[in-house]
């Protein structure tokens, strides 16, 4: 069994009450300074590691916030340092601002796929410390001296054991807050964004609205940091915010564990006292001075990285048998818990999908030539055809991924042509996709959940302080619900990445239909499945007809689709050529032609 990491906090909590009071005042300015790193790292961590959007300006974010301080406590600037509540003034201003520039940077970069965000965060980064090397006024190059002391709480925080506790208090909130957020509906989502995208979206995840979340936050961590900074240090200028230090914050993250948040504490110990002891052992071991301590520990990144590519913390974590995300919240079962509310049925044979004419055009070739097909509810139909024949373009343009040059596409009798997946998922359009889109490292459980994020409400706040439980646990109820509907009940604390192909296949469906589908839109669900699992498919599927939901399955199998499906559609060259129950297809001369060849009448 995992051991609990709550068991991890007593312990943590006494040691560093303990720490300021053993260590010299040396190495308790020295983990000040770690402290302060971690905090801007855990952002690095959230951003890069857990949500996959590189960063190098989390330097210039700490600068903005630190420089923001400076300039309303410094004597030389406008020495506001002696009024009443100036800390929390200043504190306001220099996350306000950090927010306000992260905002401006994220609107301009994060719908744009690729580099443009590492490159912008760069270009952030040089620019920030160019305007804090020229501004005349907040010292130039030489930077702003004599802050005062932090007071607050009639209290006076130096650089001694008083601000340690309010740093690492601040970073161990910060942790806290953090994994709360990452274990809930919102959580699955931005864990969603490394790698999961295209299938978050199609779950109803606003993919930009959660990259922008996560952004606000990392910055918010950094503009913290800074707000510390200005009053440890007492003193700022443009040196620690320039790009190389934005690098610095990402190794951090690199070398403590990447995709962990305690790994942002490890890393930022393990670079500040490597710094420390590396600058004063090398010139002694080497005989002079030199800036030797930048080659080594160079070397020693990539000889740790080599080692654990994990980071230390993976490692770390591994050797205690220490869950990565904490632990998962399991569904209560039973009366406890209110089922979600479903959407209003679709009547028996109700039309549910009518493609009308569709043609799509790439560049002369016509992927599609005025396909039509309709799906009723209660209704599994096949669309099926030779390699290139166009199902996969009629699956983009009926799922939300493409548009239509020409025709119609209708769900429940509305046109909705041109919305998007995560509109279609709201209006009850659920798909699996070709090649398995799930979380490898998440549960079978948080997997099948994100399939329900649309029926959750909980937002940042309520998540991160835990006040999301009754949601929830709503959301976990249902999925559990709905794993146990297609028999992987048994199997929810496992990662999903160490299921079979098939049962990979299975919890694909389990989340779609945690968003209470009346539309299933299944990508060649056969693909790559032994002959019990086929069985156990169609299975499912015909239960799942017989409750009145609508399947439109593409599918090269044909004894799959056979045994299996009301109406079969045969593509060629982009048109349908026949149409009709199994039998009737198998017959159609026209289909033996080009399709079905080989196969015994
Ligand atoms: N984005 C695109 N740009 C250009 N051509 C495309 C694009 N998508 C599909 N095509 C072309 O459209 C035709 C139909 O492709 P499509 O992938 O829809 O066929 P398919 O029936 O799904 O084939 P398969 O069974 O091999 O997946 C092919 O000739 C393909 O090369």
């Amino acid at each position: 069994m995992a051991r609990s990491f709550s068991r991890m906090w007593l312990p943590l909590i006494l040691l560093l009450l303990v720490i300021p009071l053993v260590v010299s005042t040396f190495y308790i300015s020295v983990l000040n300074n770690i402290g302060m790193f971690a905090l801007a790292t855990l952002g690095v961590v959230l951003l890069t590691g857990i949500a996959g959007m590189t960063s190098f300006g989390q330097a210039a974010f700490v600068g903005l916030s630190a420089y923001t301080t400076a300039a309303l406590i410094a004597p030389s600037t406008l020495n506001l340092g002696a009024m009443m509540g100036a800390p929390w003034l200043a504190l306001a201003a220099g996350l306000a601002l950090t927010l306000l520039f992260a905002l401006v940077l994220g609107l301009l970069t994060l719908r744009l796929q690729g580099h443009y965000l590492p490159l912008g965060t760069i270009a952030w980064g040089m620019a920030l410390y160019s305007l804090f090397g020229t501004i005349e006024s907040l010292g130039g190059h030489s930077g702003v001296p004599d802050l005062p002391p932090l007071r607050i709480f009639g209290l006076t925080f130096g650089d001694g054991p008083r601000m340690f506790y309010l740093i690492w208090g601040c970073v161990l909130l910060a942790i806290v807050l953090i994994r709360n957020l990452l274990e809930s509906r919102l959580g699955r989502a931005i864990r969603a964004l490394r790698g999961g995208q295209e299938m978050a979206a199609s779950m109803g995840v606003d993919v930009f609205r959660t990259k922008m979340i996560v952004f606000l936050i990392a910055a918010a961590l950094a503009g913290l940091s800074g707000w510390l900074y200005a009053y440890t240090q007492r003193f700022v200028s443009p040196g620690p915010f320039g790009v190389q230090a934005g690098i610095d914050y990402l190794f951090m993250a690199l070398l403590g564990g990447i995709g962990s948040l305690w790994g942002a504490v490890i890393g930022s110990a393990a670079v500040v006292l490597m710094r420390e002891w590396l600058q004063d052992w090398l010139p002694a071991l080497l005989g002079h001075g030199g800036n030797y301590e930048s080659i080594v520990f160079g070397l020693l990144i990539v000889l740790v990285m080599h080692r654990w590519p994990g980071g230390i913390w993976q490692g770390v974590a591994r050797r205690l048998k220490l869950r990565q995300h904490g632990h998962m919240r399991l569904p209560q079962t039973g009366a406890a818990v209110e089922p979600l509310p479903r959407r209003p049925r679709p009547k028996p044979r109700e039309r549910i999908l009518d493609v009308r004419d569709v043609t799509r055009r790439f560049g002369g070739l016509v992927a599609n030539r005025q396909m039509s097909l309709r799906v009723d509810a209660g209704e599994i139909v096949a669309v099926i055809g030779p390699n290139g024949a166009g199902k996969s373009t009629l699956f983009n343009l009926v799922s939300g991924v493409d548009v239509p040059d020409e025709g119609d596409v209708l769900f429940r009798g509305h046109r909705i042509n041109g919305r998007t997946p995560r509109e279609l998922a709201a209006r009850g359009l659920s798909r699996t996709f070709q090649h398995v889109k799930l979380l490898p490292e998440m549960t079978v459980l948080e997997n099948a959940a994100i399939g329900a994020h649309l029926r959750g409400h909980k937002g940042v706040f309520a998540s991160a302080l835990h006040l999301d439980g009754e949601d929830e646990a709503r959301l976990l109820a249902e999925a559990r619900r709905q794993l146990e509907r297609v028999g992987l009940g048994e199997h929810l604390e496992r990662t999903a990445g160490s299921l079979a192909l098939g049962q990979q296949r299975i919890l694909e469906i389990a989340r779609a239909l945690c968003a209470d589908p009346c539309l299933l839109l299944l990508d060649e669900p056969a693909a790559g499945l032994r002959h019990k699992e086929k069985q156990a498919l169609a299975e499912l599927l015909r239960k799942l007809r017989s409750e009145g939901v609508a399947v439109l399955l593409v599918e090269h199998d044909m004894d799959f689709v056979m045994g299996l499906v009301d109406r079969v559609i045969v593509m060629e060259f982009g048109q349908r050529i026949a149409e009709g129950r199994p039998e009737e297809v198998q017959r159609d001369p026209a289909v033996l032609k080009a399709y079905l060849g080989g196969v015994e009448e």
